[in-house]
């Protein structure tokens, strides 16, 4: 079993060459999915592994929706990291199985898997998404949240258990937070990626469109505004992004299942939704370093999450 607690001095040069500098050897590239059960910490470490922010992370489980693609250039190696949403498994419904059929489709082509676990834990949610994982493709196990972990002894006889459940390549603990663990994981990933010519720019962070990611910023600061009293069957819909020069203007939805969801949304005398809009607007700010003028509206759509049509029409499928 390899915990990779020493990197190969290879891997090391590789990790330190500098973003810019001409690549030295054959180009790599090859696409990298994050996987596991809702809140272990994928977000974040596809943030942490991309270097910039391209997924939405939260307290609250079940976040992230769409596939998203975050791309990091390093030396020679061109990572492409794929997220996927949290697999889901207490309900059946439409919503459900676009999101588990999203799983399903970005698993069974890419190059590597990391299949992300609290270090440590390893329950039925956990069972259930490893059982998806197709045979073909290597798996590294990252029992991440290590900083969580009190008795460090407890984690040697844990990962044996793992390696009964899986034929995993590497195991690695980690914490997604520790940039250093970070910087050992990407190099660890490096050696499994094919030698290929790049398929993006060495700048580009991801293939999704700033219409995109406003949606996105606002759903992460309406659930984490909400808390956990809204369901996450709430979601949002950008429905104008225009640009003239460096102002941009967005108007979005959005759209709850329940009138008394609605009041959670706008709060007392409008203040959340106040919130939610002003935060999202600063941050998408900071991010284009250009104005931005942003409308929020809120509306009621009962049983959206159970109707097919609806959940392809809001880009699920
Ligand atoms: N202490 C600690 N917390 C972490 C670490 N990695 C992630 N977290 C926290 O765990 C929570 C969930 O992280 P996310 O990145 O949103 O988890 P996710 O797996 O993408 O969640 P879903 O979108 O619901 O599938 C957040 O509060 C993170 O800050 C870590 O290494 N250590």
């Amino acid at each position: 079993m390899s915990t990779d607690s020493s990197p190969s001095s290879s891997t090391d040069a590789a990790s330190s060459t500098p973003a810019a500098a001409e690549p030295a050897g054959p180009q790599r590239c090859g696409f990298i999915a994050i996987v596991g059960k809702p809140n272990v910490g994928k977000s974040t470490l596809l943030n942490a592994l991309v270097g910039a922010k391209v997924s939405i992370t939260s307290r609250k489980a079940q976040t992230t929706r769409h596939r998203i693609t975050g791309i990091r250039t390093e030396g020679a190696t061109q990572f492409v990291f794929v997220d996927t949403p949290g697999y889901q498994t207490r309900h059946g419904n439409a919503l459900n199985r676009a999101l588990n059929k999203a799983v399903l489709g970005t698993v069974g082509d890419v190059d590597l898997l990391l299949f992300v676990v609290e270090a440590g834990r390893f329950d039925l949610a956990d069972a259930k998404v490893l059982a998806l994982l197709p045979p073909n493709v290597p798996v590294i196990l990252v029992a991440n949240k290590l900083d969580r972990v009190h008795r460090r002894v407890e984690i040697a006889p844990w990962l044996r258990s793992m390696q009964e459940r899986y034929p995993f390549a590497e195991f690695f603990p980690m914490s997604a937070k520790q940039p250093r663990d970070v910087q050992r994981l990407l190099a660890l990933c490096e050696r499994y990626l094919p030698e290929q010519p790049w398929m993006y720019e060495a700048d580009d962070l991801t293939d999704r469109s700033e219409r995109f990611l406003a949606g996105e910023l606002v759903r992460e600061k309406l659930f984490r505004l909400t808390g956990d009293e809204l369901p996450y069957t709430s979601t949002v819909v950008v429905d104008r992004f225009e640009q003239e020069g460096e102002l941009r203007r967005i108007a979005a939805t959005i759209i709850v299942e329940r009138e008394s969801h609605k009041g959670i949304v706008i709060g007392e005398k409008g203040e959340r939704l106040k919130r939610i809009g002003t935060e999202t607007r600063q941050e998408l700010e900071r991010e284009w370093g250009g104005k931005v003028f942003l409308e929020l509206w809120v509306k009621v759509r009962s049983g959206w999450s159970d109707d097919e049509a609806r959940v392809r029409a809001y880009g699920y499928e």
